[in-house]
């Protein structure tokens, strides 16, 4: 692959209102969309999807003793809020498709496994492959939530991104919630200095999702910035400008960088 490629999240709390269970926020569609048009013929773009307001909710309701029922309503959520997006950017002429995480992340024996040819087949031909984050049945017939960044975290020992980048409602990673605390300060920069200062900041928010909210988020792409050598750029995806740069490999001005090595 001549291209770099670069995973991109798009976060529940851009694309969906996290509090307005079934909800997208179609203004953060069509900034996404405006980003993808300018960039998608110069790097290789992996899209995922965060659960927002669809898949979070279906499995804090449906998260208890029946894992079948977990599974299906969990599933179908997930590939209702997919297909939404993937459909929004197909009306919007980029060359982006559906791919079901889990179809092509599962356990085999004892071990996560990827069938990954026709995702490298799509970013190969200049197609944007969109995957999710997803509830994934293990060998035990339990339910396992995956965040997006654990699908990227599994598709990154195949595809190798150069950056992986992440787009929220704000505008990087701060001191202490934004929404909720008095005097947030961005971080512009997270390496191995400040790691765990930062976890330790993050790990006291109450309002984390089932998938951990900021903190697995750090943490997650943390380790993986130290397996890969990948940069992760955390940014707001409202800003399209600063979406655009981060997608060319160009630090935005407002954003956090972690980088661990
Ligand atoms: N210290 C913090 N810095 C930045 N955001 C924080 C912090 N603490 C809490 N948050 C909240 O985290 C949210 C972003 O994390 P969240 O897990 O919702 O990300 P996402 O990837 O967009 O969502 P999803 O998991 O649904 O895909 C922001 O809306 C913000 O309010
Ligand atoms: C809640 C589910 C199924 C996964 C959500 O993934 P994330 O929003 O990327 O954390």
């Amino acid at each position: 692959m001549t291209r770099d490629v670069v995973f991109l999240k798009a976060g529940g709390s851009f694309i969906t209102f996290k509090d307005k269970p079934v909800s997208v926020n179609y203004m953060a569609l069509e900034a996404l969309a405006e980003a993808l048009k300018a960039t998608h013929r110069e790097v290789s773009i992996v899209l995922g999807n965060g659960g927002g307001s669809f898949a979070h909710y279906a499995v804090l309701k449906y998260g208890s003793n029946d894992p079948t029922r977990l599974l299906v309503k969990c599933q179908q959520a997930t590939r209702l809020l997919n297909r939404l997006i993937v459909d929004y950017l197909v009306f919007n002429n980029i060359p982006a498709t559906s791919l079901q995480t889990s179809a092509i992340i599962g356990y085999g024996k004892d071990s996560l496994r990827a069938f990954t040819p026709p995702l490298l087949n799509l970013v190969g031909n200049g197609i944007i492959p969109v995957v999710y984050g997803e509830c994934i049945l293990n060998e035990k017939g339990l339910v396992e939530v995956f965040s997006t960044e654990k699908v990227f975290e599994i598709l990154s020992s195949i595809l190798k991104p150069s950056r992986i980048l992440l787009l929220t409602d704000v505008e990087g990673v701060y001191s202490c919630n934004p929404k909720k605390c008095s005097n947030p300060g961005l971080i512009k920069r997270i390496d191995n200095d400040n790691l765990g200062a930062v976890l330790e900041l993050l790990e006291s928010d109450a309002s984390r999702d089932v998938t951990g909210g900021m903190y697995s988020k750090v943490k997650t792409m943390s380790e993986l910035s130290r397996k890969t050598g990948a940069k992760v750029i955390v940014t707001s995806g409202f800003n399209i400008d600063h979406v655009v740069q981060a997608l060319r490999g160009i630090v935005p001005e407002k954003a956090t960088i972690i980088e661990i090595v």
